[in-house]
């Protein structure tokens, strides 16, 4: 690690300019070498039938930052994401696939010992989920599991004897979370920005070394879109380095300190925000896939631009509503 990254209290990279000298002489090519990887990962495809979702040669995500992973629909994000998690099967296994976390090797790990070794994915609220109050989420939270092993998981808590631990610790969450006075309603009845603050707090239920959020800011208002990008980065700045999929280029230009693109299963760019948006590549990839995502605009990297965003937005829906 650079000797000018400074380390906070909290164990995380807060200082910008820590974090930019760290990243400063990596280099800007697909699979460069970081300087302290936390996520290794070489040879890792995935095809459906004829379609090669995924053809990762190699990857390397930096530890204590936020990077983004972004690219054109059908480039194949959310299978790398179900892949390096344990939820999917790469079709190279057993052919040079190899993927390691933190220094373990996690090539043949379930899904739930991923989880338990420290990298955790959030989840979208399923239905069974959503007719769970926001406190039982939490409490499921704490097996780092889905929910898709809900029953077995109900009747056998791997935290049976420490109720209270837990608790205590689901309500500090909450409340760190703004959802404290919702504990005891249905998870269902939550707007789409409480429905991802929760996704969010139950995934640190487990404290996770490694968060890794899927389109973080999709369905939410954009009221709530600003507190969201506060504790995507608050977490990086208590120590987690966080992966995050998303659309939304201005997010990515606000919150990422480093950004990787992927077209075509392949990872195409990295670099950061500010030049990987303008790599032909990452522009080819985007304009092949007629796309028609705006790739940001510096000017939103000012620090109140969203809140700003945000209140014209809703100035216009009073306006609306009249
Ligand atoms: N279960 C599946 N069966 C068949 N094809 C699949 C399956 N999952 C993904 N694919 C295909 O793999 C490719 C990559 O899909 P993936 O969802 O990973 O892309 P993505 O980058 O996450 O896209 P988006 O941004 O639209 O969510 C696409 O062509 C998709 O149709």
């Amino acid at each position: 690690m650079s000797e000018s990254a400074t380390i906070t209290s909290g164990g995380g990279l807060a200082d910008p300019a820590a974090r930019r000298s760290l990243m400063a002489d990596v280099d800007r090519t697909p699979g460069s070498a970081k300087p302290d990887a936390i996520l290794s990962v070489d040879t890792i495809t995935r095809q459906f039938g004829g379609v090669t979702a995924v053809n990762v040669e190699h990857l390397e995500v930096q530890r204590g930052i936020i990077t983004a992973l972004i690219g054109p629909n059908g480039a194949g994000k959310t299978t790398f994401f179900n892949l390096i998690t344990g939820f999917d099967k790469p079709t190279s296994a057993g052919k040079g696939a190899r993927w390691s976390f933190n220094g373990k090797e996690l090539g043949r790990t379930s899904a739930s010992s991923v989880a338990k070794s420290g990298m955790v994915r959030t989840f979208q609220l399923t239905k069974s989920l959503n007719r769970m109050t926001v406190m039982d989420n939490m409490m499921l939270g704490a097996q780092g599991q889905s929910g898709e092993r809900l029953t077995a998981s109900m009747f056998r808590p791997l935290w049976r004897g420490q109720e209270g631990q837990v608790s205590e610790k689901a309500l500090g969450l909450l409340e760190r979370f703004k959802l404290l006075e919702k504990k005891d309603d249905y998870a269902g009845s939550l707007s789409g920005g409480q429905r991802k603050l929760l996704e969010m707090a139950r995934a640190l239920m487990t404290d996770p070394t490694m968060i890794m959020l899927d389109e973080p800011m999709a369905g939410v208002n954009p009221a709530l879109t600003q507190s969201l990008l506060g504790h995507v980065q608050s977490l990086r700045d208590d120590g987690m380095t966080v992966l995050f999929v998303e659309h939304d280029m201005h997010v990515v230009r606000h919150i990422s300190d480093w950004v990787v693109v992927m077209a075509e299963g392949r990872v195409v760019a990295e670099g950061p925000a500010d030049t990987v948006m303008s790599d032909p590549a990452v522009v080819d990839a985007y304009l092949g896939a007629h796309h028609d995502t705006d790739l940001g605009d510096d000017a939103l990297l000012e620090d109140d631009s969203l809140e700003r965003e945000a209140a014209a937005e809703e100035h216009q829906r009073e306006e609306e509503g009249q």
